[in-house]
């Protein structure tokens, strides 16, 4: 097990920590950086494995791997005159920052890696798209819930734009919810039933043998209700609209 360092310990830095060592039999050693220092703290309390360091170029000299997980606005302040050994490897998960942009904070031919972990590789379920492959890092993110390596930072930039979806899902169940209580439903039984409704499509998402076209299908009686809402309210048009948005984060990202 290598050792990992997590400079930037926030949502993501814990979510990351927890994953690599909650109910793991060997955990990673793990450094953290000293600020966001109450959830560095409790990490360090509830984990053996985990310290916090005295400052971010001890987190780099006593790691292995580095994973970057400051908020962008904050890397220069964070990496700013850290020497990194080319032994070192360096996994860069701020959003919007491209490798090219960060090897001008930090000098030194190690290997660096882009990440989009989500917050489930707490729970080991996130599938995490890395670019490029690398092996180490696609092994780590694999233990993770699993790695999806891509080649290229353009096809990257197409994943992180999916990620930004995940509010409108949520939002959309929300809608639901709060249609039915305006229909007369108590508000707690609506979305205690919207929830349940949806964790069976999300098992259902589990079974990679049939496509989502297929499962779409499968879940519709022809003419039946749902193929009525899909039809009369996520028609051409909506759906047109959805990947207009989608185009124009991904024109941002780029
Ligand atoms: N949250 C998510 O789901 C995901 C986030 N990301 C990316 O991860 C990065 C972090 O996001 P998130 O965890 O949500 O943000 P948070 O704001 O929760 O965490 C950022 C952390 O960075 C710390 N920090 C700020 N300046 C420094 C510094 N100079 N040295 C060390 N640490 C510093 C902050 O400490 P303090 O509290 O003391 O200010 C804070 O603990 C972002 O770039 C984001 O784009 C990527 C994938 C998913």
């Amino acid at each position: 097990m290598m050792r990992i360092g997590v400079i930037g310990v926030g949502e993501i830095g814990r979510a990351l920590v927890e994953g690599l060592c909650n109910g793991v039999g060997d955990p990673p050693e793990v450094f953290l950086s000293p600020r966001g220092a109450r959830t560095g703290a409790e990490l360090a309390e509830r984990f053996e494995s985990v310290q916090v360091c005295a400052d971010n170029q001890d987190v780099v000299d006593r790691s292995e791997l580095v994973i970057i997980a400051v908020r962008r606005g904050d890397r220069q302040e964070a990496l700013g005159g850290l020497r990194v050994g080319d032994d070192k490897i360096v996994v860069n998960v701020m959003a919007g920052v491209r490798n090219d942009d960060l090897r001008q904070s930090l000098t030194g031919g190690f290997p660096l890696v882009r990440a989009i972990p989500l917050p489930a590789v707490r729970e080991r379920r996130a599938v995490t798209v890395t670019c490029p492959a690398h092996p180490v890092v696609d092994a780590l993110f694999g233990q993770l819930g699993g790695a999806l390596p891509v080649t290229d930072e353009e096809t990257f930039d197409v994943f992180s734009a999916l990620t930004g979806t995940l509010t409108a899902h949520l939002s959309y169940l929300v809608t639901l919810t709060e249609w039915a209580a305006r229909n007369g439903v108590p508000a707690g039984d609506a979305e205690h039933y919207v929830r349940g409704l949806f964790q069976n499509v999300g098992r259902a998402l589990g079974d990679e043998s049939r496509s989502l076209q297929q499962l779409a299908s499968d879940h519709e009686t022809p003419k039946g209700n749902n193929e009525r809402i899909r039809t009369t309210w996520f028609n051409e048009a909506n759906a047109h609209e959805l990947g207009k948005a989608l185009d124009g984060l991904l024109a941002d990202l780029r």
